[in-house]
Formats: C-alpha cells, structure tokens, sequence
C-alpha cells in the first residue's frame, strides 16, 4: 500500500556530538579520528511545506518546483473524455490544480464523462506523495470521494510524467475569502464554516479517516453562481491516515509516539501532530480551532517563527498559549471549543452533536439565508435534539461532567521521580549537594558499601542516589564544567568501565558517573540542542537502548548501550508531562527506565525488560520540593528511587 506522504526536511544541528565506546583499541583510534572530523551529526529538522498562498511556508514551497516539467495541454486518463488544460486553480506543496474542458465525450458509462468544466489536479511522478506509484490521495478519494463535503473523483490515471486525477471543480478556497475580504470574517461566518466542517469531519470520520491537514486553503466552496456556491468542501486527502483498522466496527489505531515524525502544516497543526504522535480524530478538531480563530481573528500567536528549530517553537507556543488568551478576541464557543478539543484523549470519541451545538448561537435564525450551507450541520443539530428527548437528565450531565484540563498555557518546574519495587536494599540519597561537598558524601557512602545509581540536579546543585543494589563492582565518577566531557569518558572505555548515568546543570557543568559490572557491551552518546530522536531510532536499529539521559540548560545528553537487558523501548516527549502516553504504555508492559527534562520539554524512556520482571510496581511522583519525605514513605513499601529529573512537567 503507498504511503501518505511525508513534508519534512532535513537541517543540520551545528553543535550536536555523538561518541561510540568502540570495541577495541584500534577501532578507538579510528574513532577518534573520525570524531575530529566529523563530530557532527545530521539531525532531521521537522517541516512543512505549505500552500504558497497562505504564505507560511513559501519557501519549502518552492523547493518543489524544480521537479515540474510542463503541463500537458490536452489530458484524457483511466477513460475519461478529452480536456482542455486551461487556466490554473492553484497550487499547493505536491499538486497543482487546472481547469479542464471538455472537448470529446469519453466513457459514456460514467457520469462524469457529461461534465463540461473539472478540475485536474496533477501531481508529479517525482513527487514525495508518489514514492510507491499514484498518488496516497487516490485511494483516500476511492473511499470519501463524493461524501458529504468531499468532491466527487471521476477518472485518474497516469499520462507522461503527472498523474491526473479528474474531479468536480469548486470555487473560492476560505483563505481567498478571508484575504480577499479584508482578512477578517464575521463570527456568523465563522460559526457556519465551525458548524459544517464538523458535519463533514464527522462523516470522514465515521468512514475511519482523518483528514490530517485541516487549515483555511484546504476549504473550498462550490463553484460560484451555481447551486453549490454556499456549499462548503474539504479538499487535499494526501496526508489522511486511518484512525480506525479495517471496517465500521476495526479497532482504534494504536498509540505511539516518533518525535521526528511531522506531517501537516506547521501553522495549524495540533500540538500532539507537532510531536509525532499516531494522528486520531482529536487532531483534525485541533487543528480546526486553529482555522476557525485565524479566519476570526486574521492571526494565530505563533505566526512569523522562522528557521529549522520552527516546529519546535511554534508548538512550544502553541502549549503556552492557554484557551483564554488566544480567544480573548472571540466570542465564548471558540474558546469552549478549544478547550474541549485540545483537551480530548488519543482515542475519544468526538461529541460532534455537542460541539456543534456550541455555536448555534452565533448561527443566523434562517438557515436559508446564511452565508454558508449549513446543512450538513442541521442534520446534526436535528439528531442531538432527538436523542436529548429520549435522555434522562441525569445521563445528560454525567456527559457534561467537568475533565481535567491539561493544557492551561502556564509552566510548572518539578521533580520527577521513579520508584521501583525492588528486594529490601540500603538507598541513600542526598540533595542541594554543591560541587564542592560532593566528593565527601561519594567517600562516605562508598565507605557504607554504596555506589551510586542515579545523579540529578537542580539550581546547578546536584542530587545523588546511592544504593547497595546496583550490581556494579567498581566506580569513578567527575564533575567537569562541560556537558559532557568527551576525552575523560573515552579514557574510562578505554579503560572498562561505561557510563552508568549522568546530569548536567544549568551552567553546563556535568556529573559523570562510570562503573564496572555493568552488562554493556558497548556504547555510545550524544549531545545535542534539540532531542536528539533521530540518533536514538539510528541507534535502536543498530541494537542499542537508553541507559541513561541529562540535560544541561536546553542541551539533552543521551546515553544508549548495546546489551542492555530491554527488549523494546520507547520515547515520550512533550511540552508537559506526558500521562496519557506512559499510561498507554503502561499498558503493554513499557516502564519508565530514563527521565530527563529542560525547563520547556520532559522526556521520557520507557522499556519493557528482557527478562520479565518479578514485580513490575513502579511508581512516579512530581513535586515542586525534593520528595525526600515521599522517598522515606515509598522505602517503606520496597519501593526505590530509580530515576530523578528536574524540569517542565506541567502547563
Ligand atoms: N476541485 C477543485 N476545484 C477548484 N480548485 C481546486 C480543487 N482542488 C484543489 N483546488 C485548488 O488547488 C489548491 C491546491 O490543491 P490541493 O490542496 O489539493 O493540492 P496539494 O498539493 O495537495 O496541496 P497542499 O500543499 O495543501 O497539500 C487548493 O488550495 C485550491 O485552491
């Protein structure tokens, strides 16, 4: 099956370094001499490529057309009739779109062939969306072509370098209205435009897609002075991924996280979109809000960021902007609107009746004389009315119930700790410990038979867990005022010992701590400005986890090993703390093994272990003080600190 095509690109990261414990002497020389030429990795920087017309990404944009030979004038594919390429319609990342006329009947058979004016839309054999033959958007249109909001698809085929798909021409795109009418709308308008997208979404939806790149160029309406010339469509099925395998009754696609991954538009994509998550329903209705306060307001905060760091800023905007201030120019449905879409779980089920519902205030009285076709809609509105008949009251408000609300806009700095279940052992640990003072508390507790297993640190102080479970038999650890410092790390591979775990500071010093006794057959790590997710699914494929991970100011440091004792490993990061991913994880075996977080993003590892664990009991705390009364509490149940960060946890 072909894949939907992907819009990104890459970026080169200056400062990111990446080191390999090699496995002998010799390779160690070439090694080095490799890293003095090339310590820099090539890092994927996400992007997307978007219509030219909405001006947010012209210049990705134009990258495509290198590949474009010239239109045919004349088109006739999978037994259509012969057309007139004439004028162009528009353009967006993969496809440009041409009025066709008619000149010859074709397939008398299909409907279609009757039609005197269609739109071509032709894409490129070369382009990304047609890696794997025709175009992904074919197979989509097969199902949704010519569903309520969707233009009908008459005949496609291949001829001469484009493939050409022949379907209903439409008029005007939201965007051309918006721009062309002072760029601005009324919110009647927009609430019609809310109101009737839902009903197509939810149509899509009920077919098991979702669009995926839902934003103002993508809505088009019918063609002007003909019947359908109020009616509203969504066009550009290219990035519509499935949320749902198979037929009506096929399970909710399963979760998952690739932080490399970006696909849609940088400007209107959701947040989880932004952070490579398994795209659902709750995607496409973020990504509406987005549409429906830029028509109504003429701008979204996040609009002007440049650069290959973009997708990051903007969503790291897009989640410090709380539901109130980006409404505060919009009457109260936009913002209850947001609030309930950005709020929705992976798999929820949207309440379409009710979020219609939300706007019909705004709506005009007479659906006869608004400004778009609300019909769709009406049916909706129609249904929520009946079933609120058959309801009880009681039922009604259960629906209504308030849910916790995860993204307010405001940063919270915290504690994360992981405790484990674990065999009584001794655990000591320490806190606020200033450079200087560390030595004397590693002495002590190595005295006391303890190694250390885990380091952290917060306010450029560092926090120290010393156990007698490690399993290691020997240990060096250095403070160094770089993060991290390469020529004493690779003396210690040198030497055996590998890297047990790590912590960097705000100033950018960082705590190093190598032991012996590990199982590791050998490793690597790397250093990097962004989270380095790329390297670390590289260095999956090679056979190596995380086994450790810091941070020093917004620089992540990543630690992988060969021979871990994890089978599978996954990543979770957000601009908070990321609960319903651990939690979906939680439930097929993954448990936290590595947390790391900057004061924007928390990270974190999560592994199933090779050998099954006797009890899996973990336990996570986030508290804004050190939990050393909460550690003394879990000691008390056998359970031990296993991993500790200080970062971004809560918005
Ligand atoms: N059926 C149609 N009738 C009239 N104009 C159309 C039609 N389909 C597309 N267009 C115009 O062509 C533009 C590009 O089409 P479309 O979005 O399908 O291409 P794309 O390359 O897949 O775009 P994107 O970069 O947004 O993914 C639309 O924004 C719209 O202006």
């Amino acid at each position: 099956m072909p894949e939907p095509r992907r819009r990104v690109r890459r970026g080169r990261v200056a400062d990111a370094v990446a080191l390999e414990r090699p496995r002998t002497r010799l390779a160690a020389r070439k090694l080095k001499e490799e890293n003095q030429v090339g310590e820099e990795e090539e890092e994927k920087e996400v992007m997307a490529i978007g219509n030219d017309s909405g001006g947010s990404n012209k210049a990705a944009a134009q990258e495509e057309e290198g590949n474009t030979a010239p239109f045919p004038e004349r088109v006739q594919v999978g037994g259509s009739p012969l057309y007139k390429v004439e004028r162009k319609l528009g353009k967006g990342g993969f496809g440009q779109v041409f009025v066709g006329r008619r000149i010859t009947g074709g397939n008398e058979r299909s409907a279609g062939a009757s039609i005197l004016e269609v739109a071509l839309k032709f894409e490129h054999r070369t382009s990304k969306g047609c890696n794997y033959g025709p175009p992904h958007e074919w197979q989509v249109y097969n199902t949704l072509g010519g569903s309520h909001g969707v233009p009908r698809v008459h005949f496609k085929g291949r001829q001469g370098d484009y493939y050409v798909m022949v379907m209903d021409i439409l008029g005007p795109s939201l965007w051309d209205i918006w721009n062309t009418s002072g760029q601005a709308m009324s919110s009647e308008m927009v609430a019609c435009i809310a109101v009737e997208s839902l009903s197509i979404l939810e149509k899509m939806h009920a077919k098991g897609y979702v669009h995926g790149d839902v934003k103002p160029e993508n809505f088009l309406l019918g063609q002007p002075s003909t019947s359908q010339e109020k009616k509203l469509f969504l066009v550009d099925l290219g990035l519509a991924t499935k949320w749902r395998e198979g037929g009506g009754g096929g399970q909710h696609a399963e979760y998952d996280q690739r932080p490399d991954m970006f696909r849609g538009t940088v400007r209107y994509a959701s947040a989880h979109a932004h952070l490579g998550r398994t795209a659902s329903r709750r995607d496409d209705l973020e990504s509406l809000a987005y549409t429906l306060i830029f028509l109504h307001r003429g701008r979204l905060p996040w609009q002007g960021y440049q650069g290959d760091n973009k997708s990051f800023l903007v969503c790291k905007k897009k989640m410090a902007t709380s539901p109130d201030m980006l409404c505060c120019f919009c009457p109260p449905p936009f913002k209850q609107f947001l609030e309930i879409v950005v709020n929705m779980k992976f798999d929820e089920e949207p309440n379409y009746g009710k979020l219609v519902s939300l706007f019909q205030e705004l709506l005009g009285e007479n659906p006869a004389i608004r400004p778009i076709n609300t019909e769709g809609a009406q049916k909706i509105i129609f249904q929520v009315g009946q079933k609120r008949g058959r309801l009880s009251i009681g039922e009604e408000e259960e629906e209504d119930a308030p849910r916790k609300k995860v993204r307010l806009g405001v940063p919270a700095t915290q504690w994360i700790s992981i405790y484990n279940a674990r065999q009584p052992m001794k655990q000591r640990y320490h806190y606020n410990v200033a450079d200087t003072r560390l030595a004397q508390h590693i002495e002590r507790g190595t005295a006391d038979g303890l190694l250390i297993s885990c380091v952290s640190s917060c306010s450029n102080l560092w926090a120290l867990i010393m156990d007698a479970g490690t399993g290691f038999t020997n240990q060096v650890y250095e403070l160094s005022p770089v993060f991290l410092h390469k020529e004493w790390i690779m003396e210690q591979w040198e030497k055996n010992y590998y890297i047990s775990s790590i912590a960097g500071a705000t100033n950018g010093s960082s705590l190093v701590v190598m032991s012996k006794g590990t199982a590791y057959t050998q490793q690597s790590y790397k250093v990097s400005d962004s989270f380095p997710f790329k390297w670390i699914n590289k260095k999956w494929r090679e056979g190596f986890h995380v086994t450790s991970m810091a941070t020093a100011g917004t620089r992540w440091g990543v630690v992988m090993s060969r021979n871990s004792g994890y089978s599978e490993q996954v990543v979770e990061l957000d601009f908070l703390y990321p609960s319903e991913g651990i939690h979906r994880r939680w439930d097929g075996g993954f448990r936290i093994t590595s947390t790391a977080a900057t004061t924007d993003q928390a990270a974190l590892i999560l592994s199933i272990p090779r050998r099954r664990l006797v009890d899996e009991t973990q336990e996570t705390l986030r508290t804004s003080q050190f939990p050393s009364t909460h550690v003394k509490e879990k000691w008390g149940k056998n359970l031990y600190l296993a991993s500790l960060s200080y970062g971004r946890t809560v918005s």
